[in-house]
């Protein structure tokens, strides 16, 4: 059915005041540039809705800025906690040779992921690897931000946000790391892109320990606290479940407006927010 939405392509080879009128402008292009011309936009058009402002999206490109607001939240009583990986950030001028040394000091256990401190919309800022031993940390290239593993039973949950709305989706994830795997295996392992290899776990039968969804209270704060905080309206989560518990959580990662095409029902849930936004503009 046609609900009056126009989608018009931003032309980039002509100024932007010279384009629209629009209602909302939805962009995610990186760069100093693009921002530039968004903030100026945005200046002299305070009517037009930017889904989103520049400077919050910029907190989303540097994996020691995302999980910030995220270590600072208190969900107390609200049915199970969500943390942070201990994680520690390892500078551009940063030698190799000095990581186990930064790492002990942190108290911070193996394995560890290694990854590119910024992401950039690059394949390269989605190289990630594992770090079994102290010796693999020495082939790291700064800089980077290392986090500990935490054990999930190869099983995420993708936590797509669209304004109010909370989709959660499962995805196939890394297996646990034993004791027997840190004795076993040594150096660097590293694995392809998730979000591209991993395939939609919601159909499997799995364990039910493993595959519950999060509660769904505990979502709805965490979505709604974090969109206050980041002042977003599209980014999705990666959560995973601690093993062998039922509600401890760790948020890994987090992505400005990452493929919703992957999201189920997404045409209307995302016509739904467009319509939403305009309507409460009136
Ligand atoms: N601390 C961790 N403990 C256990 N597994 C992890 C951890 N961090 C990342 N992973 C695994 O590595 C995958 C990729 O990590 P992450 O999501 O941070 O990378 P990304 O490149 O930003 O991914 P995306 O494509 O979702 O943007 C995760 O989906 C998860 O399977
Ligand atoms: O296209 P995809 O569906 O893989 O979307 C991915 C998106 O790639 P794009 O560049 O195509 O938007 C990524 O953006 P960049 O960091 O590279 O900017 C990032 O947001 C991933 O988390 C998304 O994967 P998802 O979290 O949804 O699984
Ligand atoms: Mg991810
Ligand atoms: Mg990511």
């Amino acid at each position: 059915m046609n609900k009056g939405i126009f989608f018009v392509a931003i032309d980039l080879n002509k100024p932007m005041l010279e384009q629209g009128p629009f209602d909302v402008v939805l962009h995610k292009l990186p760069g100093k540039e693009w921002r530039e011309i968004i903030e100026d936009y945005r200046h002299k058009h305070p009517e037009v809705t930017i889904l989103d402002p520049p400077d919050a999206i910029q907190h989303l490109l540097n994996r020691q800025s995302m999980l910030q607001n995220v270590a600072e939240l208190n969900l107390s009583d609200c049915h199970g906690k969500v943390g942070v990986p201990q994680q520690l950030v390892i500078t551009k001028n940063a030698s190799a040779s000095t990581i186990p040394y930064e790492v002990t000091k942190a108290g911070m256990k193996l394995p560890l992921v290694a990854k590119p401190l910024v992401v950039d919309g690059s394949a390269k800022s989605h190289e990630l690897c594992i770090a079994y031993d102290e010796l693999s940390l020495l082939k790291l290239e700064p800089p980077l931000v290392l986090q500990e593993f935490v054990n999930h039973g190869g099983l995420l949950f993708k936590i797509y946000i669209v304004g109010e709305t909370i989709k959660v989706v499962r995805r196939f994830s890394l297996p646990n790391v034993g004791k027997h795997e840190l004795l076993d295996v040594d150096g660097l392992f590293r694995f392809p892109r998730v979000s591209c290899a991993a395939a939609s776990a919601d159909e499997a039968d799995l364990d039910p320990n493993i595959a519950e969804h999060p509660p769904k209270p505990l979502l709805e704060r965490l979505a709604r606290d974090l969109r206050r905080r980041l002042g977003l309206h599209l980014f999705n989560i990666d959560m995973i479940r601690e093993h062998g518990t039922k509600d401890v959580f760790y948020v890994i990662d987090i992505n400005y407006f990452p493929g919703y095409g992957k999201m189920p029902e997404y045409e209307q849930i995302f016509i739904d927010f467009l319509l939403s936004l305009v309507k409460n503009k009136v």
